[in-house]
């Protein structure tokens, strides 16, 4: 079996908890409360600015160009289309930028940078192949729906969904696939924690915004 396979497997509880969210199906749906994206959105906006570093010091830590290229490319979908999703959505439901970090965007924020200054590709990876997957996995079955939908939930579905999404979550478990047996024991227990840590962040940050973030408004 596939190294992130097995990965998510042993994460399956926390995994299937993250990818059928109840907030992730209002969304799909257009039912969800404004306020609760608003304030998604605003916690998730902090979380990309922090996932930048990280993508970014993979990319930089790739062994060859070609591993390095597919995370180039979407490290400019990030600061193209997702960044001015993020800034149009804001303006549109009318709130600013965030300026308070929520407990569970702090903690997924320390697990990225941790990653990041370890320096380590593979524990980089664990992060990314987490984020990235499990948003796939939520955003594909939703895909059909999205156009039908006012643009702050339809276009973070199709952000999430079809084949240039899924070519860099397939691109990104390829680069940790091959890593992986390369992996001394203990760097391999390094990798599992990483994922299972990502893994219950992408949970509780759905659980955190689903009860609802607190909102910030213009002064
Ligand atoms: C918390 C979180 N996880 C994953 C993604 C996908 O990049 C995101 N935007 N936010």
């Amino acid at each position: 079996m596939r190294a992130t396979e097995q990965l998510k497997e042993l994460n399956l509880e926390n995994w299937t908890a993250a990818t059928g969210h109840a907030f992730t199906n209002a969304l799909g749906a257009g039912t969800l409360d404004l306020d609760k994206m608003r304030g998604y959105l605003q916690q998730d906006y902090l979380f990309v600015e922090e996932f930048v570093r990280l993508l970014a010091a993979a990319i930089s830590n790739a062994p060859t160009l070609a591993d390095a290229v597919p995370a180039a490319q979407f490290l400019a979908v990030i600061t193209g289309p997702e960044n001015t999703y993020f800034q149009r959505s804001l303006k549109a439901l009318n709130v600013p930028e965030a300026s308070n970090h929520a407990p569970e965007t702090t903690a997924f924020l320390d697990l990225m940078r941790s990653a990041r200054l370890s320096g380590n590709y593979a524990e980089m990876l664990a992060v990314l192949v987490v984020a990235e997957w499990s948003y796939l996995s939520w955003a594909s079955p939703m895909e059909d729906n999205a156009k039908d939908l006012p643009f702050w939930f339809g276009e973070w579905i199709t952000l999430h969904a079809g084949a240039g999404f899924q070519g860099v979550v397939d691109y990104l478990r390829a680069q940790l696939d091959a890593v992986w047996p390369t992996l001394s024991d203990a760097a391999q227990d390094k990798v599992r924690r990483n994922f299972s840590d990502a893994v219950e962040l992408e949970r509780a940050f759905f659980d955190a915004a689903w009860a609802g973030f607190a909102v910030e408004q213009h002064i």
